[in-house]
Formats: structure tokens, sequence, C-alpha cells
């Protein structure tokens, strides 16, 4: 099962503190997100993941982390300054900024047909570089990373006597002024990007392309999206950049459609020849503009045709929010631990009721918040029985608050919920923000509790996995907890451990819980390093 809606993912997110809305005392800011304490981990387990995979694991890969900020011309030579725009429409009735090619003739927001023509808009965020205020002192946030390993080709090259065919891959931040941000961190003003830049011999190109769509596919299934949420795209030629000779998209099947994850383009040898010198004479195949200030040729000297050539490239250029929204999506499961009986569903069903007749009845909720409300509250209502946790969504969403039926709806769901149904994210063991969860019996007990935090100690010690000791609740509530945040093993330490218990051979042996199984264990404390390591490499 995957996430139904974005408000499930956006709720648990914010609640448990994934990801949060950015400069949200400020009232926020249109675009940004800010990663939170298991969001900037499952973020990094993700750019590792992909590092390892692209980086380590090959032989044709180097690895590059280039200034955001380039001198100016890059940008002019890249294209980015004439042609990196989107098409802007405004609505004349409610003065609304869209998209053009996104909205189908109507204002979104007060389907009014009264638009402008659409007009060229540079996503490309401006901003003046050092302390005088001269207008040619200026430069943009990069809203690629592409252009910081084309401009270090040579650098690259000349440091470590790569051969053709080979790569240059980079993670790092970008910026787009984009017009309509939405959908969660789908669609952000500052994001991070996960790109390489493959080298190859003019020729050679098709191959490698077709070659890369493949391990790209490979790698999203590594990290645990499912192939019936993966649909590769072949760009027809007219949708194609004018740089590029083919594109294959992968899309994924978000909560809110099937949309762009990564591109991977076949660009020639368009951005190398773009960024050199005496162009004419290098016999490029591309349609690059004149440079009349590149101090370098960007070619590879070939040494068994003896001839200088300027390499193709493949580029498998990849978003890391989306990416991590797509793990998200694919990870989220609401499942029921044991059928909830009808007697203790109906209370649940009335309070839901009372509470969207409420929500319909109020004035002071947003038009387009109630809407969102009342379509979410639909859904669930349709199967409170399977959708019970989704509740606790309905009620963190924006407008919910003010409604003052909300406590009792709350009130009425929450232990049905402790008793009978677990959220739960089921990433793959090597992308979990916590590895393992350490859990005393007794948090009372100081037997029990220096016990349970010298295991974590020894444990995150080997510095492979992040370990965390919680006692903040009775053992039932704290596996819970942990599933939903996507803790794939759960310790308790018990009597039993401390040799107290009926069966003394269990002396020195704790529980260990399984998330997606949830059986549990008894293993050895002297074992559990190496039980623990296997179960994670087999992606257990
Ligand atoms: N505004 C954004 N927010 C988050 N990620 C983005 C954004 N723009 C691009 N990306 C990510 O960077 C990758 C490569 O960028 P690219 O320029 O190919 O995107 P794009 O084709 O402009 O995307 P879209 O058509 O969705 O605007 C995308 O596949 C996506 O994962």
């Amino acid at each position: 099962m995957a996430a139904q809606t974005m408000e499930q993912l956006v709720s648990l997110c914010k609640r448990r503190g994934f990801i949060f809305p950015g400069s949200a005392v400020y009232g926020g800011l249109q675009g940004t997100y800010d990663y939170g304490p298991l969001g900037v981990e499952l973020k990094n387990n993700l750019k590792l993941a992909w590092w390892r995979a692209n980086v380590w694991e090959r032989e044709d890969m180097e690895g590059i982390d280039a200034a955001i900020l380039m001198n100016k011309l890059t940008w002019r030579y890249s294209g980015h300054e004439e042609t990196f725009v989107d098409p802007m429409v405004d609505c004349k009735n409610c003065k609304m900024r869209w998209r053009a090619d996104q909205i189908s003739g109507k204002c979104p927001n007060c389907a009014s047909t009264e638009l402008t023509e659409p007009r060229p808009f540079n996503l490309m965020f401006k901003t003046q570089i050092g302390p005088v205020p001269d207008p040619e002192s200026f430069s943009y946030l990069r809203p690629e990373t592409a252009q910081g390993i084309f401009v270090n080709f040579k650098h690259v090259l000349d440091s470590t006597s790569r051969k053709l065919p080979f790569g240059i891959a980079q993670i790092g931040k970008a910026f787009r002024n984009e017009i309509t941000p939405r959908n969660f961190i789908f669609r952000v003003r500052e994001f991070e990007q996960m790109e390489i830049e493959f080298f190859v011999r003019p020729g050679e190109d098709e191959a490698w392309h077709k070659k890369w769509v493949e391990d790209r596919i490979n790698w999203w299934l590594s990290v645990g999206l499912s192939r019936q949420n993966l649909e590769p795209y072949h760009q027809k030629p007219e949708e194609l950049a004018h740089y590029a000779k083919a594109t294959v998209d992968l899309l994924y099947r978000f909560p809110h459609g099937l949309e762009e994850l990564e591109g991977i383009a076949n660009r020639t040898d368009y951005d190398l020849g773009s960024h050199s010198k005496d162009q004419g004479a290098l016999g490029l195949k591309a349609r690059v503009s004149p440079n009349s200030h590149s101090t370098d040729k960007l070619t590879y000297f070939d040494p068994e045709t003896k001839q200088h050539v300027v390499p193709f490239v493949i580029e498998p250029s990849a978003g890391v929010d989306r990416g991590v929204l797509a793990l998200l999506s694919e990870a989220y499961a609401e499942e029921q631990v044991k059928p909830a009986p009808a007697e203790r569903l109906k209370p649940v069903e009335e309070a839901l009721a009372t509470f969207l007749k409420s929500v319909s009845r109020n004035e002071k909720i947003p038009a387009q918040a109630k809407e969102a409300l009342l379509a979410e509250g639909e859904r669930i209502a349709q199967a409170v029985g399977e959708r019970l946790p989704s509740i606790a969504g309905l009620l963190s969403m924006p407008g919910a608050e003010s409604i003052e039926v909300a406590k009792k709806l709350r009130g009425q769901v929450d232990p049905v919920v402790d008793e009978f149904y677990r959220t739960v994210l089921h990433f793959k063991p090597h992308l979990a923000p916590i590895k393992v969860a350490v859990l005393p019996l007794k948090k009372n007990n100081p037997e029990i509790v220096s016990t349970a935090k010298g295991i974590r100690r020894k444990l995150q010690s080997t510095g492979s996995m992040r370990v965390v000791y919680d006692d903040t609740g009775a053992i039932g509530k704290l596996y819970r907890r942990q599933d939903e945040i996507g803790t794939p093993f759960c310790i308790t330490v018990d009597f039993d451990t401390l040799g107290e218990g009926q069966d003394t051979a269990l002396k020195n042996t704790v529980t260990v819980r399984h998330r997606d199984s949830m059986a549990q264990e008894r293993v050895a404390i002297s074992e559990l390093e190496t039980y623990l390591r296997e179960k994670m490499q087999s992606g257990a």
C-alpha cells in the first residue's frame, strides 16, 4: 500500500518531524520547506545510497562539489539566460499568476477564463555579487548543478587521467523561481539535485543513453520504489529541449499524479561545445551560440585516434526532494493490527459526521482549505474501518483547528487507533532515518534502563547506523511510534534480560521486534551487532 493522498504525508511529516513548512513563524515562504530531525536523516540516506551506487561502486565515475555561485557568463553560454523560461499568464479577475502550460484555460483560483496572453518568465534568481551596487556585478543562484560539472570537465580530466567513457557526479542545491510552487516538496523554489554528466564518444551515445535509463530504473527499485509506480516516458520530438537528441523521463505515481522524478537526456556535444573557445575548429554536431569569452577548449584527446574530440553527454538528473517524496509515499501504509468491532467504530463515524457538518457551516475557513478538508473527510467517511488512522491527518489540515468538535473527534479516534491500527513507513532498512530503537520495558527500573542505554551506546559506537533510546511511553505505544517513522528494528530490554524472569536461560538476551511482520525474536546481547548487520544487508 502507498499513500492515497498528499495530506496523509504532509501530516505525518509535520507531526513526526520529517518536513516543516519554511519560515513558519513569519507566515511561511511559499515554495520552501525545512527538513526536520527525521527528514534530514532520510534525505542523507537517499543521497548516500545514490553516491555509493554511482560513484563508489562504479569504475567510471568521479564526484565533485562545485560552487553554487558561478560567473554569470556560465548562464549566458549555457543558454539559461535566454531559454530557461516558463510561459506565464495572469488572471485578469483575481490577479493570480499561473504557468500557462499547467492550467486549462481557466484560473484554478477563481475559475475565470479572462487570462492574459502567455509571456516568458525566466526562472533564475538574480543576486548581487560584492558590496558595490554596480549593475554588472550580478549572477544567478544556479538553477541546476550540471553547469558546475561542465566547466570543471577539463580539471577533472587533467587531474584524474580518465579515459572515455567516464562520468562526473554531483549532489547539491538548485534554485528556481517557480511561478506556482505546489504539491508539497514536489515543486519548490529551493531543492537538491543528484546529477551525472556521463561523457562518451560520439556514436556511442545512443547505446549509453539506453543503458543509463535501465540503470536508473534499477536503482530506484533498489531503494524501494515499486515497478508499477514507475514509468519511463520517451519525450516526443516536439517536446525535446533544444539541445537534446533524446530524453526519457522517469515518471513516478505520486499522490497527486504521475509526474517526473528524474530526466535522462542525451545532450550531444552541446554543453562542452557551448563553453569552449575556437568552436569553429571543433566539428560540433550541436548548434551553439558563438563563445567569445571562454579561455579553453573542453575537448578530450583520444589516444587511439590521436584526435581531439568533444564528447557527447548523457545526463541522468534526479531531484532529491522528489525522491524523498516518492520514498515516503511508497513506504506509507495504514494497517489494521486486529479488526475493530462495529461498536467501537460507530461513535467515531458519528463524531466524524458532526465534524464535517461543522466544517461545511463554518464561514471563517477559506474556501480552498474548506474544500480540501471536506474532500479528505468524505474519503475517510466512505470506509472509516479501513481509513481511521487518516483522521489524525485530517485534524492537522489547515482550518481544522478552528472547529470546536475536532477535539471530541480526536478523543474518540485516538484510543481506537492505539488499540487496532498502526501507521507504518515500510522503508528499506538502509534508508530508514533510525535503524534501531532500544526500549526499556520499565523505565523506573534502574538496571533495565542502564542495560538498555548500554546496548544503545554499544550499537551506536559501530558508526554504521543511527540508534536511539526511547522510554517516553508504554511499550505498545513505543512500537507504534517507531513503526510510524519507519524504524526497522526495536530492541526491548526486560526482566528476562536481567535473568529475573521465569526462564533464566534468557539472561543476557533481548527481544528484537521486526517492523514489517511485527514478529519478535530473542537474541543474545553479544550477537546483536552481527544479527542486525546481517538483517540490514539482506533488506529484512
Ligand atoms: N521546482 C522543483 N522542485 C523540486 N524538484 C525539481 C524542481 N525542478 C526540477 N526538479 C528536479 O530536478 C530534476 C531535473 O530537472 P529538470 O530541469 O529536468 O526538471 P524539469 O523537466 O524542468 O521538471 P518539471 O518539468 O517538473 O518542471 C527533475 O526531474 C526533478 O526531479
